[in-house]
């Protein structure tokens, strides 16, 4: 290509990234490949200034404006600041400075990973808050801002004063608002920075206000009115009453600088905020004017990005995920591999374009990072380790249901249009984790829902191995270590659950939870079951020909045979027992029974509790354990009330009999 088609191109993709990101607050590439690309582009402009532009991302600030808040005019300009990614660049920063002036020190900050915004506070009282936008002219947000809990609407002095700093969402608000955008069916987003700059120009402050942003304050306009140094600036604005990060260092030369740098990498990993970053600035105010600024930096500060955590590993194989729209994703099922913090076994693909466009096989090394805070993502592929990998075929039929998949125009996705979809759904997925059915508790609607739109629940067998995935169902917004462990205790106690909820749990149409018990009683086994014919079905009494031809249509799908079978082998129950004597709770009890039941005679409720062992008496007395009470009971009631004996109704008989 030949140079001015590529910085064409680079600033073409610069800008498309920045309205999604600064504007739209969706960012389509990580910020890596994007520092990535504008540096490549600066580097081609210094090279080649014929092919200089004005209107280059490289001069101007990413920011959009939204039409809906009062436009701000800045009284100086925000800018922001330039990149430096090593040791070496931060030394290049460093002597460019020295060149200029000396004699100067370094303050370091942490650079925070949210959104700057610009306050004016008169007779030390809030009047105004506005975003960055282009620059020069951004959005008014004071409403939104006043609602940041530990912004001091009034200051310590009453004193005329702009300052800056930057709004960001801490990890736990982040979490809680993803929980709420799933419950209410809205895209995530992607991390805490778009979360906060989502947040701040919201309409409704009341939403702003819930999702409980913060801030740091590191800049007043036209400082050396108040203080002489950037160290004495934060101090004062401490002693304004403003929050201010603590972890700030001031360095007297390049080393003393750079020994910071692994300090604060660790540091920064312990915080429950994000940083990308440390943000350099020569201390003096004074030398400032004199090192000056470029179209959209200043010369005086720079920002040392953090490496965001990269790991190379190996994709086994690609699998093919239906969300409830329908919508395929493929996601990477990779040789497990630690990544900032917790073991990722699993990454998305998005869709077709994307993994054709980076050309990712199974069996490729490829890197891996966590694309904000949740989901994992395939970055690139490592060519030189690839040997003769067959290259990725999206697939053309649903991995769930097998109908044909469709392409919509202009769209990169594919969807499954078939409306009866199992993978599509979840209801399924819901019934048969519900009180009901298996009764997996903490297995509710929303954690399906959830675990469903992270692609982590597609079948009902992907219940069962959700184990592989303790470590990230941790991240998960909303999840922690002892929620996590609870699901997954209960999911595995689930195993043993009685049979016919099993078959109840499945769904199959017409069975409700009254026919599998009956269906079992005569076909206690799951493959008695499987091989029952139609005859056979509709020879049980109560077995009419809509249920038996919806059981045998059932087991003939081989899909479903599939999936039992692979229940089957997680060592689920699959054999109906009615339980007997000694295992019983009602074993080696005493039961009377009054009043009328709706659902047995005296007769048969009797035998059902001497087959579990237990002995049926006519009279109430102290050494009664249980009174079975159907309607109109009378004086046993009273009897048994009175002495403290325990009163089962007719439903709680039924569950705990299974009649
Ligand atoms: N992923 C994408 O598609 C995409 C697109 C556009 C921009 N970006 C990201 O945004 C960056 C560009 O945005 P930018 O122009 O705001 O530059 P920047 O975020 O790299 O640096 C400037 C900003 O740093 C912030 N900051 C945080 N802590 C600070 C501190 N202690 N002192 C001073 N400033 C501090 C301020 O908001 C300031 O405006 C890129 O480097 C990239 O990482 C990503
Ligand atoms: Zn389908």
């Amino acid at each position: 290509m030949i140079i001015k088609d590529r910085i064409l191109e680079l600033r073409k993709m610069i800008n498309e990234a920045n309205i999604a990101y600064h504007t739209e607050d969706k960012p389509l590439i990580s910020d890596f490949e994007y520092d990535m690309m504008l540096k490549e582009l600066n580097e081609l402009e210094e090279q080649y200034p014929e092919y200089d532009d004005p209107n280059s991302p490289t001069k101007k600030i990413g920011g959009g404006i939204l039409d809906e808040f009062q436009k701000h005019t800045h009284s100086t300009p925000m800018m922001s600041l330039g990149n430096v990614f090593n040791e070496e660049e931060l030394r290049g920063f460093y002597n460019k400075v020295n060149k200029v002036v000396d004699n100067f020190s370094i303050v370091s900050e942490l650079k925070i990973d949210g959104l700057a915004v610009s306050l004016i506070y008169e007779q030390g009282k809030f009047i105004k808050a506005a975003t960055r936008g282009n620059g020069l002219v951004g959005e008014d947000v004071t409403q939104n801002v006043r609602t940041i809990k530990s912004l001091p609407l009034t200051l310590k002095e009453p004193i005329d004063i702009e300052v800056r700093g930057e709004i960001y969402m801490s990890h736990a608000s982040f979490k809680k608002a993803n929980v709420e955008r799933l419950e209410q069916g809205l895209d995530l987003f992607a991390n805490p920075r778009n979360a906060a700059a989502g947040t701040i120009r919201q309409l409704d402050s009341k939403v702003v206000a819930k999702r409980d942003l913060s801030i740091f304050l590191y800049a007043i306009v036209n400082a050396k009115q108040y203080v002489q140094t950037q160290e004495e600036l934060l101090k004062y604005l401490k002693h304004l009453g403003f929050p201010v990060n603590p972890y700030f260092k001031v360095a007297k030369n390049a080393d003393e600088l750079i020994s910071y740098i692994s300090e604060y990498d660790d540091l920064r990993k312990t915080l429950p905020y994000d940083t990308d970053g440390i943000v350099v600035k020569v201390n003096e105010l004074s030398l400032h004017e004199m090192i000056g600024y470029t179209a959209k930096s200043p010369k005086f500060a720079t920002a040392y990005k953090f490496e965001a955590e990269k790991q190379e590993t190996v994709i086994k194989g690609i699998a093919f995920q239906v969300g409830r729209t329908g919508v395929i994703t493929p996601v990477a099922e990779l040789e497990p591999v630690l990544i900032s913090g917790s073991m990722v076994s699993r990454a998305t693909l998005h869709n077709e374009d994307y993994v054709l466009g980076k050309d990712i096989r199974i069996n490729d090394y490829v890197l891996v990072h966590k694309a904000g805070e949740i989901i994992p993502e395939v970055l690139s592929v490592n060519l030189d380790k690839r040997t003769n990998q067959e290259p990725f075929k999206m697939i053309d039929t649903c991995p769930v249901c097998g109908s044909h998949l469709e392409r919509k125009s202009g769209e990169a996705d594919y969807y499954c249009m078939n409306e009866n979809c199992t993978g599509k759904n979840v209801f399924s997925l819901i019934h048969f984790a519900s009180r009901v059915a298996m009764d997996i508790e903490s297995l509710g609607e929303k954690v399906v829902l959830l675990l469903h739109d992270l692609t982590y629940l597609q079948t009902i067998p992907d219940i069962y191995k959700l184990h592989l995935y303790k470590d990230e169902l941790m991240e998960l917004p909303g999840f922690g270590k002892k929620k996590v462990e609870n699901l997954l205790d209960a999911i595995e106690k689930s195993k043993t659950q009685t049979f016919d909820r099993f078959i109840f749990g499945l769904g199959i149409k017409h069975v409700g939870a009254k026919v599998a018990k009956l269906l079992l009683k005569h076909f206690p086994t799951i493959d008695d079951l499987m091989n029952a014919s139609f005859e056979a079905l509709i020879d049980i009494h109560e077995i009419g020909e809509q249920i038996a031809s919806s059981v045998v249509q059932y087991f003939s799908n081989e899909k479903n045979i599939e999936m039992i079978n692979e229940l089957r082998s997680f060592g689920i129950n699959m054999a109906y027992q009615v339980q007997t004597t000694k295992d019983h709770e009602f074993s080696g009890k005493t039961f009377v029974l009054t009043g009328t039941l709706e659902s047995f005679s005296r007769d048969q409720a009797s035998s059902i509790i001497e087959k579990l062992g237990g002995k049926v008496s006519s009279s109430v007395s102290s050494k009664t354990n249980y009174l079975l009470a159907g309607s109109d009971a009378g004086s046993k009631l009273r009897k048994a009330q009175d002495l403290g004996v325990y009163v089962m109704s007719e439903e709680e008989f039924k569950e705990k009999t299974n009649e």
